[in-house]
């Protein structure tokens, strides 16, 4: 049972493209203060789930809600794929976006805003590089100046898709200890994840999909070798027959 309050809650929502379902029936609560990890085969959901909260996605049907939370207290990291890499700014200046929250779009940066960048710059260990363009970064490089830009952005709710792709084993390490310390500070911190080793070392709560959730809760009793060969299951049974969905289907014919 949850004990703290909700952060984000799901009423029976179906996200999906172009009125097809990419996951569905999503009913349940995220406390806030809750470092979870969304876990599930490719396909399966995740990026959708996060695009739902972020509000990039409009519920097919059903709702979510952020309790008492607005959309400006969400600080959201996309796929590293959909990121436009070659957009001419410097690493200084995409860092420093992250305060637009604080001091509008408009106006300049005063001196504690630019020791706030540099602050930033430092923890990810990239200050010797906050004059170059952030097209010349390495994968590694340009995941931690993401980093750097989430830190200042000071959101309550932060949701990470695949934070770790093409990130050595380092970086890795030094992102998840930014990720803990978000967790001890209260702050709602959910990733999409694929690696389950990883998951079961630092993420205390786990949301297992397959275009439904197979299983929400503590990550040892969620990841169980029964769960994740059911996720696999229904992922692929869902991606070779369903285009429609069934459930939604049925109730029409109940309810016809
Ligand atoms: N823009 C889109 N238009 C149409 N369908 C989409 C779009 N984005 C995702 N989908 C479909 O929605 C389903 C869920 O995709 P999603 O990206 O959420 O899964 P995922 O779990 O994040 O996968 P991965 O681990 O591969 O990133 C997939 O069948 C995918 O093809």
């Amino acid at each position: 049972m949850k004990t703290t309050a909700p952060a984000i809650s799901f009423h029976n929502v179906t996200l999906g493209y172009d009125r097809h379902p990419a996951v569905h029936h999503i009913s349940g609560e995220i406390s806030r203060g809750e470092l979870l990890a969304v876990v599930g085969p490719n396909g399966a959901g995740k990026s959708t789930l996060l695009k739902g909260i972020v509000g990039e996605l409009k519920p097919l049907s059903g709702s979510l809600s952020l309790d008492g939370l607005g959309k400006r207290d969400i600080a959201y990291l996309p796929q590293v794929i959909e990121i436009d890499r070659s957009f001419p700014i410097s690493v200084f200046d995409c860092v420093a976006m992250g305060l637009w929250r604080t001091i509008g779009a408009w106006r300049g940066l005063r001196a504690r805003d630019k020791q706030a960048v540099i602050g930033a710059l430092r923890t990810v260990d990239l200050v010797e590089l906050a004059d170059r363009p952030v097209g010349s970064l390495s994968g590694g490089q340009f995941q931690r100046m993401l980093f750097a830009r989430l830190l200042l952005q000071d959101a309550a709710v932060i949701l990470l898709d695949e934070p770790f792709r093409a990130v050595d084993t380092r970086t890795v390490a030094e992102l998840i200890a930014l990720i803990e310390r978000w967790h001890r500070e209260g702050r709602t911190v959910l990733a999409a994840l694929h690696d389950i080793e990883q998951v079961r070392a630092h993420f205390p709560d786990t949301l297992l999909l397959a275009r439904e959730v197979v299983a929400w809760g503590k990550t040892p009793q969620v990841l169980t070798p029964a769960n994740l060969a059911k996720s696999r299951t229904l992922t692929e049974a869902f991606d070779s027959h369903a285009e429609i969905c069934e459930r939604d289907e049925e109730l029409e014919r109940e309810t016809a």
